[in-house]
């Protein structure tokens, strides 16, 4: 690969990259695409955006699922590594497709990325994690040649918070974590979250948050709404965040 495209999930860009990558990447040229764009806040762009650029890492946004910044990205790949074809022409040798590594984290949307950049249905994609299976190279135009790679996890995730976080954010399989915990959590970092807080539980569930005890929200809810029955309290309140209902909102800030 000449450059790689580490695409990351927007909500969770810290938790989304592979603790190796640094030392995977050797001399390559990155990218870093945060993907589901749609899913933060304007305010989240900006500072995640101000962050990169301080650390003098080319970032950029996109929405694998309706195509926004793919184009872009085409563009950014080919111009990152143009020095490739510099240094084929100074020896000699024939101009060839600039290759460009897409990897990352399950269900980030590398392959809808893929697939939108192409306007083909190249790559399957779906809305749950572990779809790609093999590494499949498919060419744009006939400069760029594109990596679609299956989502890589470490073998173990050592920070439980960002675990956690992949569950909540729906990046890693249904099977590896329980409902009620993960649910409970993301009730904590809501409540504390400046864009959230308590109000934003209130008005859905017409229930007031008591403490700021995670676990209890769940079971008033699962109360409330569903005989006791915590699993189904806990997918509802999941389920709500991940489609917006407490507003779009990044659940990591940028260091300081
Ligand atoms: N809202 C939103 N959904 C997206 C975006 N990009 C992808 N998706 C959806 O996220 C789901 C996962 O996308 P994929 O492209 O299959 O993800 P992947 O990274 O290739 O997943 P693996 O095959 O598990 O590695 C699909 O349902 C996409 O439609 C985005 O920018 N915004």
């Amino acid at each position: 690969m000449d450059v790689v495209i580490e695409v990351r999930d927007a909500r969770i860009p810290l938790a989304t990259t592979h603790p190796k990558m640094d030392s995977w990447l050797g001399n390559r040229r990155r990218i870093i695409v945060m993907n589901r764009e749609d899913m933060v806040s304007a305010e989240d762009r900006n500072a995640w955006a101000t962050y990169f650029s301080s650390q003098g890492i080319k970032v950029m946004y996109s929405n694998g699922q309706l195509g926004m910044g793919t184009m872009k990205l085409g563009r950014m790949a080919k111009s990152v590594a143009s020095t490739v074809n510099t240094k084929r022409r100074e020896k000699g040798l024939l101009p060839r497709p600039v290759r460009a590594g897409i990897v990352g984290y399950p269900n980030v949307g590398k392959s809808s990325l893929i697939n939108r950049l192409l306007k083909r249905r190249m790559c399957p994609a779906a809305p749950r994690p572990g779809v790609t299976r093999e590494l499949k190279w498919v060419r744009f135009g006939k400069d760029l040649e594109l990596l679609d790679s299956p989502g890589i996890l470490p073998m173990r995730i050592s920070d439980q918070t960002a675990a956690l976080k992949l569950a909540i954010c729906d990046d890693i399989g249904e099977r590896s974590y329980d409902f009620d915990d993960v649910a409970a959590i993301l009730v904590q970092l809501l409540l504390r979250h400046p864009a959230v807080g308590s109000e934003a539980f209130r008005k859905r569930y017409k229930i007031n948050v008591d403490s700021d005890c995670g676990k209890m929200f769940v079971t008033k809810l699962s109360l409330h709404l569903f005989n006791g029955d915590t699993s189904q309290a806990a997918f509802r309140i999941l389920s709500d965040f991940r489609k917006g209902r407490f507003g779009w909102v990044a659940l990591e800030r940028p260091p300081t």
